[in-house]
């Protein structure tokens, strides 16, 4: 599904830190159960952080001499390989340790090290989708720094995440967002977390009729490896290069129909409809965990019809 003239000639960048990766702060500040560590007393200091890859043909023994390290264990049993990457932190957060996967099979292991984290009610995973360099990326780290990540592209490995929390009404609603390599190649990778997500955000890039065109393959990826009540949104991204459209805004529309599922269009670049897809999707999933019987559907094209009204007003692409 990729373009591959435009694949080949793309760098590839290894998210094995959600900041490292997008240049912000060296170390994700978010943790897994949402708990306010106790004081770190030994602070993180980037001068002081030195990266160590470890590299080697598969079973040679690389993970077991990370954990090892890290948790002065050794881990017996069968081998399971590695996919992807994972990285592990020592406990002084003075030595990143990342190892990186020769096997393309098996379990995919990332373990990520991480701190301080945000208070939140309920969470929900979220997962971005779409073919190479439509812009999953770029869209979340709008969503997260609102800033654009301009200049070269530099395609996903593998998977990465970030969380973010936003109110929905008067309840802290924390999402994980996955964000997926588009390339072909790691589709492996990536159908893995489909199962846990409970909501993808699938896109595809207006000035790229192959994307667009793709939507459709994985849509069917989707209804195989994903949840059947997953919920789903269409976005059509890079809403800014009007110059370069080759995707309608009405054939978006009418794909979206067709799926029964909501859409917009985006732009990472500007800002536009970003936090509207991330909101409605945190609405949606908090109205279905917690709604009481008597209580009306939350409807999810009528809130992004009625922002979208809201903002057209006062926005631009
Ligand atoms: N003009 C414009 N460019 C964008 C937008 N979103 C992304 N880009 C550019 O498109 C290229 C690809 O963006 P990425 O976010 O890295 O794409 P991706 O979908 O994550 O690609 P993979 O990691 O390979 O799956 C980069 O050069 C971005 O700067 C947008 O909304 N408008």
């Amino acid at each position: 599904m990729d373009d591959g003239c435009e694949t080949q000639r793309q760098e590839e960048r290894t998210l094995v830190s959600s900041d490292s990766a997008y240049g912000s702060s060296a170390v994700d500040t978010d943790t897994e159960d949402g708990q306010t560590p106790t004081s770190n007393p030994f602070p993180y200091n980037e001068d002081l952080t030195h990266k160590t890859i470890l590299v080697g043909d598969s079973g040679v023994g690389k993970t077991s001499l990370l954990v090892q390290f890290d948790q002065g264990k050794f881990l017996p049993g069968s081998f399971t390989a590695t996919v992807g990457i994972g990285f592990t932190m020592s406990e002084r957060n003075t030595l990143l340790l990342e190892k990186q996967a020769k096997n393309g099979t098996s379990k995919y292991m990332l373990e990520r090290c991480a701190s301080v984290n945000d208070y939140y009610d309920i969470a929900f995973k979220v997962m971005l989708l779409g073919d190479s360099s439509v812009g999953k990326t770029c869209v979340l780290v709008r969503f997260k720094d609102g800033a654009f990540l301009g200049g070269n592209f530099i395609a996903t490995v593998g998977i990465d995440f970030r969380n973010k929390v936003v109110d929905v009404d008067n309840l802290k609603v924390k999402l994980q967002i996955w964000d997926t390599a588009g390339q072909e190649r790691f589709r492996s990778v990536t159908h893995a977390y489909y199962r846990d997500a409970q909501a993808l955000l699938l896109l595809y890039d207006i000035t790229s009729k192959m994307s667009f065109d793709n939507i459709r393959a994985w849509l069917t990826e989707i209804h195989e490896y994903a949840q059947k009540d997953v919920v789903i949104m269409l976005l059509g991204n890079k809403a800014d290069v009007a110059a370069e459209r080759v995707v309608k805004t009405e054939d978006g529309e009418r794909l979206a129909k067709e799926y029964g599922v909501p859409f917009m269009e985006t732009s990472a670049k500007t800002g536009v409809n970003v936090e509207l897809a991330f909101l409605a999707i945190a609405k949606e999933l908090k109205h279905r965990a917690t709604q009481q019987q008597n209580e009306p559907k939350f409807q999810i094209h009528d809130y992004i019809e009625a922002q979208k009204h809201k903002s057209s007003c006062c926005g631009h692409m």
